[in-house]
C-alpha cells in the first residue's frame, strides 16, 4: 500500500500518474488535510483518505508531498507510527535526508525525490537520492514505483537542489515562455485560441524532436534559423535583452531558494 501524504498539485500529480499506470485504487491511500480538496480527489479517483497516522499504518510506502514548510511537524506527527518495514519517500525541495532522519526514530529508511508535474501524464521527470539506512532494494522500490510515471536518474544528494532548479520547476518556465508567446501573437492582432494552438503545437513539437531526434538544442535552433531570416533577428533580440543570463540566474535563484528551504 502506498500513502500520498498532502494531495495537492504534486500529490494529485502522482496519484494521477500511479493510478494510469496500474497501481489498483485498492493500493493507493491519500491524507489531505484541506477536507474540499480531499473529497474532490476522492470523488475524482475514487481513493480512501485517511489521516496521517492512519496512513503510516496502513501504508509500506509514504510518500510525504506537503510543503517543506509542514514538512517537520508531520514527519514528528508520524513518526512513532514508523517502523524499519517503513519506505518514506520525501519530494519536498530543500528538505535533506538527514533532517528527515533526525526527526525519525531508528533505521527507518528515507529516499529523497525530486519529480515535476508532467507525472501527471507519465511524462515525469524524478530524480532520487537515498539516505543513510536506505538500502539498494529499497532505493529500487522507489525508482520502480517512480519510473511508473516518467524517467528516474539517481543522482548525489548534494545535486539535489540543482535538479529542483532545473526539472521540478522547469515546466513552469516553458509555460511561461508558452503563455508569452500566446500574449504576443494575441498583442498582434491574432485570436487567442489561434494563437494558443499555435504556441501549445510549437513547444511540444520541439520537445518531440528533442526527445526523438536526439540532437543538441544548438544543432536543433541552428537548423530554424536560415541565413538573413525571421529566427536570426528574433534571436538577436533575445540575445540583445540578457535572455540566456536572465534564465541562468533564474535557474541560479531556484537553487539558492531550495537551499533556504532545508534551514526551515
Ligand atoms: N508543484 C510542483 O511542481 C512540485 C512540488 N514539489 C514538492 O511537493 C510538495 C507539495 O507541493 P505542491 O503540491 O506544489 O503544494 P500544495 O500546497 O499544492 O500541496 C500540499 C498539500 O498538502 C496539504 N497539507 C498540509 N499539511 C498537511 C498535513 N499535515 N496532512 C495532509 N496534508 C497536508 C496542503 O494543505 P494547505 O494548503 O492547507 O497547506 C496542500 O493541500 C512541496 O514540498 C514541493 O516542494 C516537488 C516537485 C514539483
Ligand atoms: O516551486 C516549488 O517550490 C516546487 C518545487 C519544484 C517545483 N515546485
Amino acid at each position: 500500500m502506498i500513502a500520498i501524504v498532502g494531495a495537492g498539485k504534486m500529490g494529485e500529480a502522482l496519484l494521477a500518474g500511479l493510478l494510469a499506470t496500474g497501481y489498483e485504487r485498492s493500493e493507493v491511500l491519500i491524507s489531505e488535510s484541506v477536507r474540499e480538496r480531499a473529497d474532490e480527489l476522492r470523488e475524482r479517483y475514487g481513493v480512501d483518505d485517511v489521516p496521517a497516522t492512519e496512513a503510516a499504518r496502513r501504508a509500506e510506502t509514504l510518500i510525504l508531498a506537503i510543503k517543506p514548510q509542514d514538512m517537520v511537524e508531520v514527519v514528528d506527527e508520524v513518526a512513532a507510527t514508523l517502523t524499519a518495514r517503513h519506505l518514506v519517500i520525501s519530494v519536498a525541495a530543500g528538505i535533506t535526508t538527514s533532517v528527515l532522519e533526525k526527526h525519525l526514530a531508528g533505521e527507518v529508511a528515507v529516499v529523497r525525490a525530486m519529480p515535476n508535474t508532467p507525472a501527471l501524464v507519465g511524462k515525469g521527470m524524478t530524480a532520487v537520492s537515498g539516505g543513510t539506512h536506505a538500502t539498494d532494494e529499497q532505493l529500487d522500490r522507489a525508482e520502480g514505483m517512480l519510473r511508473s510515471v516518467g524517467e528516474v536518474v539517481r543522482v548525489p544528494e548534494r545535486h539535489m537542489d540543482t535538479v529542483t532548479a532545473i526539472s521540478g520547476s522547469g515546466p513552469a518556465y516553458f509555460y511561461f515562455l508558452t503563455e508569452t508567446l500566446i500574449e504576443s501573437a494575441v498583442a498582434m492582432g491574432m485570436t487567442r485560441a489561434t494563437a494558443q494552438a499555435l504556441a501549445r503545437r510549437t513547444i511540444a513539437g520541439a520537445a518531440a524532436m528533442l526527445e526523438e531526434s536526439g540532437e543538441h538544442p544548438v544543432v536543433l535552433r541552428e537548423n530554424v534559423t536560415s541565413p538573413g531570416g525571421t529566427t536570426a533577428a528574433a534571436l538577436r533580440e533575445l540575445e540583445r535583452h540578457g535572455v540566456r543570463t536572465a534564465v541562468t540566474e533564474a535557474v541560479d535563484a531556484a537553487r539558492s531558494r531550495s537551499r533556504d528551504l532545508s534551514e526551515g
